[in-house]
């Protein structure tokens, strides 16, 4: 029989022996400067104007786009498990309803408008955020009205954008979203809000920092939003563009954000950690995006991860990057999640 060998060694000094600061599951937890919490998840969903619509999308698993008949005791069961806000996507499936400057935005009886009255009617303790963008909406697929020559028109899509979230807010959304990314839109919407008598009620969360990103393609299946023709790269950030991402999330905070959102999540920590310190007064919220969420899934599919493990790892690490509120995909798991004693 083989003997073992060992080899003397010197004790090391008491200060570098640390397994004694997180060898029980308490320790851990107090070893983890932020811990995530219910009230830091936003679902994201998506409303179509099919009343009894429940279809599944096949790029995001678990995740149905729904009509405002189906929605209804779906949120009803999240709100059970402790659902504390949501932001909601409109749909527009009618046959020719989209138009070039996205009047089915703000339809009376289009889907967002409808999902407002009936989620503050039916759920007086949800939170309602609305995402505000024209690409759902439009016939071209971009998020503002574009001149003759493709390019964005930047003065009418900014005073239609703000009418769009003025109708939103008027209509009883607590927050609006506006993910367009063009110049100016903060200030137009927190006018056009003063000027309603909404200003002091609603909470303009803006989607300061989000880059033209690959991440994007399953919300675009969801949502039915991509563009006709050309991208989104010349309203939406360079993905490497750190000194425009802090001089938008500068120009909105002055313009009357109160909220700010980087987007996407996991690739962009250390904008998520400088905005942090940007944005020390203000709310900051990161987006974990279709795409991320469908890369976690797959690779848990294939064995490469475990969903549960890596969606606290990917959410912690937003967390300790310095993010207060997430959207996510995963929230309806997370409201089970943080149900169970041991993480
Ligand atoms: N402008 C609309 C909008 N709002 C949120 C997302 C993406 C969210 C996601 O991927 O989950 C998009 C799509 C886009 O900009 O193309
Ligand atoms: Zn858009
Ligand atoms: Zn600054």
């Amino acid at each position: 029989m083989h003997s073992a060998e060992f080899i003397e060694t010197q004790d090391p000094p008491v200060t570098s022996i640390l397994a004694g600061g997180y060898n029980h599951p308490l320790l851990r937890e107090w070893q983890s400067e932020r811990q995530l919490h219910k009230n830091m998840f936003i679902y994201p969903l998506f409303v179509s104007d099919i009343d009894d619509e429940v279809t599944a999308i096949e790029s995001l698993p678990n995740i149905n786009r729904y009509g405002l008949n189906t929605l209804k005791p779906y949120v009803e069961s999240l709100i059970k498990k402790g659902l504390r806000s949501v932001i909601l996507f409109g749909v527009p499936l009618a046959p020719g309803i989209k138009d070039p400057i996205g009047t089915a935005a703000d339809d009376p009886n289009g889907p967002v408008i409808r999902a407002i009255r009936m989620l503050r009617e039916s759920f007086p303790s949800l939170y309602v955020m609305t995402d505000v963008c024209l690409c759902e909406y439009t016939s071209h697929g971009h998020c503002g009205i574009l001149f003759p020559d493709g390019t964005i028109d930047r003065k009418r899509s900014v005073q239609r954008i703000a009418a769009v979230a003025t109708n939103y807010a008027r209509a009883g959304a607590h927050s609006v979203a506006p993910s367009d990314m063009i110049d100016g839109r903060i200030f137009a919407i927190k006018q056009a809000l003063l000027k309603e008598n909404l200003a002091h009620k609603t909470f303009i969360m803006s989607y300061s920092a989000k880059f033209s990103a690959d991440l994007y393609g399953p919300f675009r299946d969801a949502a039915c939003s991509s563009p006709s023709s050309g991208d989104r790269k010349c309203y939406q950030l360079p993905s490497s563009a750190k000194g425009l991402a802090h001089r938008a999330i500068e120009r909105d905070l002055t313009e009357g954000a109160d909220g700010i959102i980087v987007k996407p999540s996991t690739f962009y920590l250390d904008i998520i950690s400088d905005a942090s310190t940007q944005c020390k007064d203000v709310p900051l919220c990161a987006y974990h995006v279709s795409g991320e969420y469908a890369m976690l899934h797959a690779a848990a599919e294939k064995g490469v991860v475990q969903l549960k493990q890596i969606a606290f790892e990917s959410h912690m690490g937003l967390l300790r990057a310095g993010a207060g509120l997430i959207i996510s995909y995963f929230t309806p798991e997370f409201l089970d999640w943080l149900d169970d004693d041991e993480l």
